[in-house]
């Protein structure tokens, strides 16, 4: 079977627009969209990666989440590989005190997911204990120059030699139009449509997920999304 064409790209404030309409006026609530966009991406990596694919003994996985929602993914992300067989890492260096970020912090934290105290301070540890990195740091609400903890963990993060997947936009990078000497993530998750930036994206695997936009918005904003095959959650583009 051929691969679907491209779903149209988009701007940061058109992304923002749609995220906005669910919630305001579709009357989605932030954990319900959360929890499908994250297991998507759960999805998306099982494809990419089988755990049997991996070069070390066991299937481990560095999330690292960022301090909104995208961060969030992550989490929910790593809950899945955990029920997927994968072995899942967090580093959660700035947690928003809002019950839902606590909630998910909670359910990994009982699923036996590790959290790390500290970002390990050489790309070379990321690649002796990880077989794979989540970049879960800053989706579409990315802006201007990178706040610490944040621009140290991806310059380390960009001299990883395993795969990192990037969740919706690979992290620091604009949302139109990428960042050429940023991360060059192996995989890119792109949720509900793919962001501009997208363009810009020259690893192995584009997959699509977050299957939960409605038609009618869908058409509102002409964002041309490919038919998800049967009853997956995600697509792959490329
Ligand atoms: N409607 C959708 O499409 C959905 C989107 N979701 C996720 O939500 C993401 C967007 O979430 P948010 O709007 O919370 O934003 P992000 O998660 O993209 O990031 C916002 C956070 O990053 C910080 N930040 C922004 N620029 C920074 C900089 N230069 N340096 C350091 N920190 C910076 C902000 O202070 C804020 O805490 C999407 O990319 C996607 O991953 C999903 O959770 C659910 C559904
Ligand atoms: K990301």
């Amino acid at each position: 079977m051929g691969r679907p064409s491209h779903p149209q790209s988009g701007c940061q404030q058109e992304a923002q627009a749609i995220d906005q309409e669910l919630f305001t006026e579709y009357k989605f609530s932030v954990d319900q969209l959360m929890e499908l966009a994250g297991l998507s991406c759960a999805t998306a990596i099982a494809k990419a990666y089988p755990p049997g694919s991996f070069t070390k003994p066991q299937p481990t996985v560095l999330v690292v989440c960022g301090p909104g929602n995208n961060g969030g993914d992550g989490l929910v992300c790593a809950r899945h590989l955990k029920l997927f067989g994968y072995e899942p890492t967090v580093y959660y260096p700035k947690r928003p005190s809002k019950a839902l970020f606590e909630d998910l912090t909670t359910q990994c934290q009982k699923m036996d997911i590790p959290f790390l105290p500290e970002f390990p301070a050489e790309a070379m540890l990321i690649d002796e204990l990880y077989g794979l990195v989540v970049d879960a740091i800053f989706g579409f609400s990315f802006q201007g120059a990178v706040r610490e903890p944040f621009g140290s963990i991806l310059k380390t993060l960009a001299q990883v030699t395993v795969p990192i997947a990037s969740i919706d936009i690979p992290s620091g990078w604009d949302v139109e139009k990428g960042n050429p000497d940023g991360l060059q993530p192996d995989m890119l998750i792109s949720l509900t449509a793919p962001k501009a930036a997208a363009r810009h994206f020259t690893g192995r695997y584009h997959f699509l997920g977050g299957r939960f936009v409605p038609a009618a918005l869908e058409r509102k904003y002409g964002l041309n999304l490919p038919a998800y095959p049967g009853t997956d959650c995600t697509l792959q583009l490329m």
